[in-house]
């Protein structure tokens, strides 16, 4: 479906925008097989060719499957950003963002108010599907179930995207108001699989091995999609990979202190040779601190110093510091972590719910700037 894959089903690490760069790809590369997709990038940015956005689809030289998220409105100028990907060989699989339910992607009727516009929809999916064949390149969407609980547009979208000729649908099971909040909705993934013919990637809440081999049982999805699950945990695409190896005799590997602290010391390297020094390495792997450390029994002064380090050797001192045989705290496993904020009204253009047929392009939809 998606390259060769040493996982089956298919496991992919799902875009993270400010997370999912060159370095930690690397680092969950390291811990098991799978499909690491890097940051989403702006259609608009990249065929404008900003520097900034550029840089951001970096990938490294033993990234045998270079996977990008695109994320655009305009079908002409998505059609492009494809086709430059193509033409300069900058990626081998493209996905094509529809999920995103932050105000500034929303109000200009992109990420996950697009599906809701069913001919803007399926013409910019149709097009980027177009453009991407002459390379070879699979071309992939993600979605959310739709706008609200009164306005799903998933398996209509879904049906459309497979009619357009993608290569697999996934389905993040929240709607945009919910955000990160309340469960996934595994029986709309089931849905979903039933409706398509194409292979289908669930996508919402497994935060462990054992929750992958549950979501492939309830909704005999293809393939599953972890986000959050893998903040300060890259150790579980290795549980993932024994998960399906094994299946329901796995037990999953904890980590103990010492060995949770080397993956820390190992991400922060790699984020300051990815961002090429320790000032920006050490200030992006800042926020990664609490995620590593959540549950473990350490003072305060120490968890606020080391998420505060500008150096390399700061870190590496300040992790001699713990104890290295403190197991892993078993209550945090299954726990959600990572953005779980709040359900919020989702913010369209004027009119957007009351012309579900109308494919013109919003104005200013096209954003200039990548991630966020
Ligand atoms: C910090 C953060 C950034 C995200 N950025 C993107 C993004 O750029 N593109 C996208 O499709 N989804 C993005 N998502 C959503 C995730 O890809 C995923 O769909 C969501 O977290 C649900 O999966 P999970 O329950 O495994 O976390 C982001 C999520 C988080 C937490």
């Amino acid at each position: 479906m998606l390259g060769d894959h040493a996982v089956n089903p298919p496991v992919v690490l799902a875009p993270m925008a400010g997370i999912t760069n060159v370095a930690f790809r690397r680092l969950c590369r390291e811990q098991g097989g799978g499909v690491y997709v890097c940051e989403m990038i702006t259609t608009r940015a990249l065929v404008e060719r900003i520097p900034k956005t550029l840089k951001m689809i970096a990938f490294a030289e033993d990234e045998k499957f270079r996977s990008l998220q695109l994320y655009g409105v305009d079908p002409d100028v998505t059609a492009a950003a494809v086709r430059m990907v193509g033409e300069d060989g900058l990626a081998d699989h493209i996905d094509l963002n529809f999920g995103c339910p932050v105000p500034k992607v929303t109000r200009r009727g992109g990420g996950s108010a697009l599906p809701w516009r069913r001919k803007l929809f399926g013409r910019l999916v149709r097009q980027a599907v177009e453009a991407a064949r002459p390379y070879g390149i699979p071309l992939t969407i993600k979605m959310r179930k739709g706008i609200d609980d009164d306005h799903l547009t998933y398996v209509d979208a879904g049906l459309a995207a497979q009619e357009a000729g993608v290569a697999a649908v996934a389905l993040h099971a929240r709607t945009a108001e919910q955000r990160y909040s309340g469960l996934a909705d595994w029986d709309a993934i089931a849905t979903l699989k039933q409706a398509l013919d194409v292979p289908v990637l669930g996508n919402g809440d497994i935060w462990e091995g054992s929750d992958a081999l549950r979501m492939v049982e309830h909704t005999g999805v293809d393939g599953v999609v972890v986000g959050r699950g893998c903040l300060g945990r890259p150790w579980l695409f290795a549980d993932l990979e024994a998960a399906f190896t094994q299946g329901a005799d796995y037990k999953p590997v904890l980590p103990v202190l010492g060995e949770v602290s080397k993956i820390m010391s190992r991400h922060a390297e790699l984020l300051v040779d990815a961002l090429g020094d320790e000032k920006h390495g050490c200030a992006d792997f800042r926020k990664h601190v609490a995620w590593y450390l959540k549950g473990f029994p350490i003072g305060g002064e120490l968890r606020r110093r080391l998420a505060m380090i500008s150096s390399l050797a700061e870190l590496d001192d300040l992790l001699g510091k713990l104890d290295p045989g403190v197991p892993f705290p078993v209550e945090e496993l299954g726990k959600p972590r990572g953005r779980i904020n709040a359900p919020g009204k989702v913010t369209l253009p004027h009119g957007w719910l009351d012309s579900r047929d109308d494919d013109t392009v919003p104005e200013g939809a096209e954003m200039e700037n990548s991630g966020g």
